[in-house]
């Protein structure tokens, strides 16, 4: 095992990788409770990790995101307030002892050389758009290529690693983030329990990205714990609570519907299905829960005709404008006005390489 292991790499070198902020398009939250999602890769936010050789193995905080010295008592007061608790040195170390143990339980040989991981990322914090899972994911690629074992650990496994650093941490995650995160591109998943048990990851499928219409991003700085949005309704999918298994088997039908009309270029079938997403999702969890601002974000787009819902669990919205360029407009205009950012969304093409694709379960 580790220790009379594999060598390390030849040129001991810096390894450094990025991963992509991701939308969830169609179908989440039903990642989380065995249904269906279609989700993208976006450049317009990354976070990479760095990894170098070092004597000691040094999890090196970040100087802003793991701040631990303030100008004062306000100081530390507000952060605390705005952006919690955490920052990624969490997500790093998690991220190490699923790697390793992982390698461990299939007898996969580490090397037994040290290396010092740090990380930045630009994605905005806590909105929905799968910071917490990028910084993982652009972690353990650094680990599958420091101890030389991307043959060993297949495509299809490596999203539900990732998810189980997070869940390590008791953050309440699904698995959309870290397929999308993990593929790049558009990717259809289906996450149904039977193959889940027996393979330990869902069906997953890429889809071409030109299917896509142009997509807007809208955003604000309102950092929200997902885990805390998701924890109220995971409890209630696990006690039995009939309204939230039928409303999340709906939300997973959305998705299935989605591919369709993507296929089809059928982009009016498309909004409809965004905007009864969300509908879907604020039934669920509540006003309360998915707080003003982010609702908000919500009906700005909708006020001007545009489909919008969720990327994520709440922070940002994925927006569609039917009827083209004049709407477009209209919805920036509408997001300057209420303090929004806008982007226009650009996809991330396929991320995975020649060894990845060798992994997929269904080439060997
Ligand atoms: N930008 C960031 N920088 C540092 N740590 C982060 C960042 N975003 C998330 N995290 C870490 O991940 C945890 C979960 O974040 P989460 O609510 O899932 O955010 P997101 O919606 O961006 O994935 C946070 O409590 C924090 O420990
Ligand atoms: O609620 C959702 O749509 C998603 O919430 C989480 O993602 P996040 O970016 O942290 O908001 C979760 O990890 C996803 O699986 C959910 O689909
Ligand atoms: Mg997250």
């Amino acid at each position: 095992m580790e220790g009379n292991g594999a060598p390390p790499p030849p040129s001991a070198a810096i390894i450094e990788h990025k991963a992509y902020a991701r939308i969830g398009l169609l179908g989440n939250p039903s990642d989380v409770y065995y249904g269906r999602t279609i989700s993208l890769n976006i450049s317009n936010f990354w976070a990479s990790v760095r990894l170098e050789p070092s004597s000691d193995l040094v999890i090196v905080p970040h100087p802003t995101h793991d701040l631990v010295k303030f100008t004062s008592l306000s100081h530390l007061t507000n952060r605390l307030e705005n952006e919690g608790y955490y920052g990624g040195v969490r997500l790093l170390m998690a991220t190490c002892k699923i790697f390793t143990k992982y390698c461990k339980e299939q007898g996969i040989d580490l090397h037994n050389n040290n290396f010092s991981i740090s990380y930045e990322t630009n994605i905005p914090r806590q909105t929905g758009l799968s910071g917490s899972s990028a910084i993982v994911c652009a972690a353990f690629s650094c680990l599958l290529d420091f101890y030389n074992v991307r043959d060993k650990i297949g495509v299809e496994i490596r999203p539900q690693l990732i998810l189980n650093a997070e869940k390590e941490l008791g953050i309440v995650a699904g698995l959309q983030d870290r397929v999308a995160q993990v593929y790049g591109g558009l990717v259809y998943m289906d996450f149904d329990k039977e193959k889940m048990d027996k393979y330990g990851h869902g069906n997953y499928t890429e889809l071409d990205t030109s299917l896509l219409p142009p997509l807007y991003l809208i955003y604000a700085e309102n950092p929200s714990d997902s885990g805390k949005v998701h924890s109220t309704v995971r409890k209630r999918w696990l006690d039995g609570d009939k309204f939230i298994i039928s409303s999340m088997e709906e939300v997973a039908n959305l998705a299935l519907e989605g591919k369709t009309a993507l296929l089809e270029k059928d982009y009016s079938k498309l909004a409809t299905l965004m905007n009864q997403n969300f509908d879907l999702r604020r039934r669920m969890f509540g006003d309360a829960a998915l707080g003003g601002l982010n609702i908000e974000m919500v009906e700005v787009g909708r006020r001007v005709g545009a489909a919008t819902k969720f990327t994520g669990s709440g922070g940002a919205v994925v927006a569609f404008c039917p009827d083209g360029a004049s709407q477009i407009e209209l919805l920036e205009e509408a997001c300057k006005k209420s303090g929004f950012f806008i982007q226009s969304v650009k996809v991330v093409p396929s991320l995975l390489n020649e060894i990845d694709i060798r992994t997929l379960s269904s080439k060997k």
